[in-house]
């Protein structure tokens, strides 16, 4: 299968525009009907566009909270009279930052890892602006990094699915639930990273995307990066899945993860969990692929993973009197019904992925 990667653009990088550095990320609430940019100098452009879902998908926020601190320092160093009052405010934006989205780990690692650059940077006796500098290049790291990882994730799991193709004796169908590509990374992708790198043995026949309701990023981002790669895809309503399973349509799912607790469940976007008892039940794969930054050691197992609560208009536009809504973003899936968590140090099984992380 030849895929055109190259149509796909990057979803959130740094540049400067003269000595002023700028964030650009693309809109993603304009897609899949326009191909909108966001550029900003405002660490609270980027705050606000975390929160509106233009910029989602747990590795993008993560590089998202590590460059809206990035700008933020720009400007204190240029307001604050003393590094020590500059540090002062960097540490009050960035806490702003982490607060942007509870469930995704990778914002609030994004945003330490900012912090922990400026803090040695302003210890090492480096001025305000050269600790804005610095911070520069973290985001700039960040995103290659991401890139990097996104890679090694898509080889790891391809190395699965091989198996399972030469098994099969043919390319495989596999489901995969909201967006986890390149959209929600940097670039390439996780769980579409695997489809990816699978896609380019000749390993896939067809992706399923679900178009996951209620704000649609299998419908609206899933859908339109894949064909956008040319890998053969469908798109399906959430309550199809059983229907393509019972039908052998699915040799696997593969779905990204917003934060991976010590034990090893998973939480994802709402509606993962009721693919992945479909999977058990109907003895089908179930995998899932994030960077070993999505892993969260100080979380012991998902019942103590904050679930984003979003606002109910994404449900129902016009409220209907006496009618109440909710909308938790994610959902947990225990360990036991995940066959492997696919990283960029390779697959482990979800049980021994907190000694796995530690590493
Ligand atoms: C590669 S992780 C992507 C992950 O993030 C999505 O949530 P959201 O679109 O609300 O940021 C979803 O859970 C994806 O699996």
């Amino acid at each position: 299968m030849t895929l055109h990667l190259d149509n796909l653009p990057r979803t959130i990088y740094v540049e400067r525009e003269g000595n002023k550095p700028l964030v650009v990320m693309i809109d993603q609430r304009a897609l899949p009907g326009e191909l909108l940019w966001l550029r900003t100098d405002d660490w609270r452009a980027v705050v606000d566009a975390v929160k509106t879902l233009a910029v989602r998908g747990a590795p993008a926020i993560g590089i998202a909270g590590a460059a809206a601190v990035m700008l933020a320092a720009f400007s204190l160093a240029e307001e604050c009279s003393s590094a020590a009052l500059f540090a002062a405010r960097l540490r009050k934006v960035a806490a702003s930052v982490a607060e942007a989205r509870p469930t995704a780990v990778n914002l609030v690692w994004g945003v330490r890892r900012a912090t922990q650059t400026a803090a040695r940077a302003l210890g090492a006796g480096r001025s305000t602006h050269e600790c804005a500098e610095a911070l520069y290049g973290l985001t700039e790291a960040l995103i290659a990094e991401d890139e990097a990882a996104n890679r090694a994730i898509g080889a790891h799991g391809a190395a699965l699915l091989r198996a399972r193709a030469a098994a099969a004796g043919r390319p495989l169908g596999l489901l995969t639930h909201c967006n986890a590509g390149s959209l929600a990374t940097a670039f390439y992708g996780t769980a579409l990273g695997v489809v990816y790198a699978a896609a380019e043995e000749g390993l896939v026949a067809r992706v399923y995307a679900d178009e996951t309701r209620p704000v649609g990023q299998g419908a609206r981002l899933t859908v339109w990066e894949l064909a956008q790669a040319g890998v053969p895809t469908t798109l399906i309503c959430d309550n199809m899945a059983a229907t393509m399973m019972a039908a052998g349509l699915i040799d696997a799912v593969v779905v990204g993860a917003d934060r991976i607790a010590a034990n090893g469940d998973a939480a994802n976007k709402i509606g993962t969990l009721g693919v992945a008892v479909l999977a058990r039940h109907f003895g089908i794969p179930f995998y899932v692929a994030a960077p070993v930054s999505t892993v969260d050691l100080d979380t012991p197992d998902g019942t103590a993973i904050p679930i984003e609560e979003r606002d109910a208009s994404e449900v129902l536009p016009a409220p209907l009197s006496g009618v109440s809504v909710r909308n938790p973003a994610f959902d947990v899936t225990p360990a036991e019904l995940i066959t492997a968590v696919v990283t960029e140090r390779g697959a482990v099984s979800p049980a021994d992925i907190g000694s796995f992380a530690k590493e």
